[in-house]
C-alpha cells in the first residue's frame, strides 16, 4: 500500500526524520507512537504526500486522506451539506445520512456549534463515507468519548479492509488495541 525508502525531513537545519525505510502491507494497521515533536504528524504528511522528503522516496498505492487533528471544516456549514460537498468534490456517492445516524451527529447545525468531539466523529464519518484506500489519522481518539472510542475502533477496521491505516496516538492502550504494529519514532 506504502512503501518509504530512506526518507529523511529537514525544516531548515534540523533534521526531523532521518533515513526512514517503512512498508505497509495491504490490510494493516500501524499506530505511530513518540513523545511531542518526534515527527509522527511530519510522517502523516509525508505518507499522503503533503510534504516532500528531503531525501529519500514515499511510493503510494492508490487514494490517501489524511486527516488533521484537529479536524479542518468550513464552520458555516451543516454536517449535511460539508458531507454532500465533501462527496461532490471527490466525484462519489454514499449513504450521507446513515453516517450521520451512526456517528450519532446532526444534520443542520452549523459546524461551528459543533463540540470537538462532535467534529471528531464527523471526521470518522467522513472517511468512511469517502473511503480512501489509505488512511492517516493524526491522533484520531482526541476529544472521544467511551462511545466514540468505539465508534473509532469500528472505523479502523473498516479502514484496514479498506486498503490499510497509518494513526499517530499518544494512546498506548489504543496502540494496542487496534494495531498490528507500532513504529517508535525517537530524536532524529
Ligand atoms: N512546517 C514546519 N516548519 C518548521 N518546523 C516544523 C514544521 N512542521 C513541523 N516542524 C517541526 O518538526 C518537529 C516534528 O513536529 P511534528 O508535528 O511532526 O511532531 P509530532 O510527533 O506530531 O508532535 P506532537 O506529538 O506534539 O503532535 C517539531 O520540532 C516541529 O517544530
Amino acid at each position: 500500500m506504502l512503501r518509504l525508502e530512506a526518507v529523511s525531513k529537514r525544516f531548515g537545519r534540523d533534521w526531523v526524520l532521518r533515513d526512514l525505510t517503512f512498508t505497509l502491507a495491504r490490510g494493516e494497521v500501524v499506530a505511530l507512537l513518540g513523545p511531542n515533536g518526534s515527527g509522527k504528524t511530519t510522517l502523516l504528511k509525508l505518507m499522503a504526500g503533503l510534504l516532500k522528503p528531503t531525501r529519500g522516496r514515499v511510493v503510494r498505492e492508490g487514494r490517501a486522506l489524511f486527516l488533521p487533528n484537529p479536524p479542518a471544516f468550513h464552520r458555516h456549514l451543516t454536517a449535511r451539506e460539508h458531507l454532500l460537498y465533501d462527496l461532490a468534490f471527490h466525484g462519489r456517492e454514499g449513504d450521507w445520512q446513515g453516517a450521520l445516524a451512526r456517528y450519532g451527529l446532526p444534520e443542520d447545525l452549523p459546524l461551528a456549534a459543533f463540540s470537538s468531539g462532535m467534529k471528531k466523529r464527523l471526521a470518522l464519518a467522513r472517511l468512511e463515507l469517502l473511503s480512501p484506500d489509505l488512511w492517516l489519522l493524526d491522533e484520531p481518539e482526541t476529544a472521544l468519548d467511551t462511545e466514540g472510542r468505539e465508534l473509532l475502533l469500528k472505523a479502523l477496521g473498516k479502514g484496514r479492509k479498506g486498503g490499510g491505516v497509518v494513526l499517530a496516538t499518544h494512546d498506548r492502550a489504543l496502540a494496542e488495541e487496534a494495531a498490528d504494529r507500532v513504529l517508535w519514532l525517537g530524536a532524529a
